[in-house]
């Protein structure tokens, strides 16, 4: 849905956060209209998700004891008819590997949103990562579609060069804004803006708008701000600002559809 439609639906995000990034991620979804949520408690995930319009998981720092709360939550959510997001972070880290596996195989994901290295580990293609970042190089387009067609979910890989892909169709936004990249937590908070934008329908163009109104408001950000301090709080004033039709232009120049 639009910008519009999130201002006034407000939707309801809940997020399954790591300990590092949930205020930044808690403040994306608010000013961007949304209504965030954050709670690792399964005795009121069944609460939870029956108030929720999306459920965001993300593994930053996961326990293994948590695991499965992080199963249990993808399967309420879905028989709930909720759209549920993976942020894969670091996912490459044996644990974790060995984590998602279980939470696709006895859980469920809709739509899966990493960097490059995160998602090439979803398509079985080496990239080189460093912990949290993709620090290697390769072709992100084929990278999307192998981890969509292997995953079945929409895939939503971040990065210079954005790819969003469910197998079929592929969306492309290529705008360089490095200063986007110099503060942890903005994949966490795009993972969870995602959840606001697909509440009301769980679809590519809504996954593919999400990242372009991220893109657009770090770009006119980096135009205010250039160190990166500053740069987040710009971030989030830009997303308090940005309108409906600024994405609209931004989207008919900046996306391309293969
Ligand atoms: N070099 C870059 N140029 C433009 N945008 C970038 C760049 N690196 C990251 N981004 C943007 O930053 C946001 C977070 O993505 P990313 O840094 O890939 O996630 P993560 O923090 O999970 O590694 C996305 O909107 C992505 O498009
Ligand atoms: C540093 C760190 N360690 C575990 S989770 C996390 C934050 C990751 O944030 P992002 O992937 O959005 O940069
Ligand atoms: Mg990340």
């Amino acid at each position: 849905m639009t910008i519009k439609n999130v201002r006034t639906q407000s939707p309801l995000v809940l997020t399954y956060a790591n300990f590092v990034t949930p205020q930044f991620v808690a403040n994306v979804v608010n000013v961007i209209g949304g209504s965030p949520l954050m709670s690792r408690e399964v005795s009121e995930f069944n609460d939870l998700c029956q108030i929720a319009h999306a459920v965001v998981i993300n593994i930053g720092t996961l326990k293994a004891n948590e695991l499965s709360d992080i199963v249990t939550l993808s399967k309420v959510a879905t028989n709930l008819d909720k759209p549920v997001i993976l942020d894969p972070v670091a996912v490459a880290v044996p644990f974790r590997s060995k984590a998602v596996q279980t939470l696709m195989r006895e859980g469920h994901v809709d739509i899966i949103r990493g960097n490059a290295a995160e998602i090439a580990w979803f398509a079985d293609i080496d990239f080189d990562s460093q912990g949290i970042d993709a620090t290697g190089s390769g072709d992100v387009i084929a990278i999307a579609q192998l981890a969509a067609e292997k995953t079945g979910a929409i895939i939503a890989l971040s990065g210079a060069k954005d790819v969003i892909s469910d197998g079929h169709q592929t969306a492309v936004i290529e705008t360089d804004v490095p200063l986007l990249s110099t503060n942890v937590g903005t994949g966490d908070a795009l993972s969870s803006m995602i959840g606001a934008f697909v509440a009301e329908s769980l679809t590519m163009e809504n996954v593919t708008y999400t990242m372009a109104t991220f893109k657009l408001a770090g770009l006119k950000a980096s135009h205010q701000i250039t160190t990166p301090g500053f740069y987040s709080m710009q971030l989030l004033d830009e997303l308090a600002a940005i309108t409906s039709e600024e994405v609209a232009t931004f989207m008919t120049e900046s996306v391309q559809y293969l």
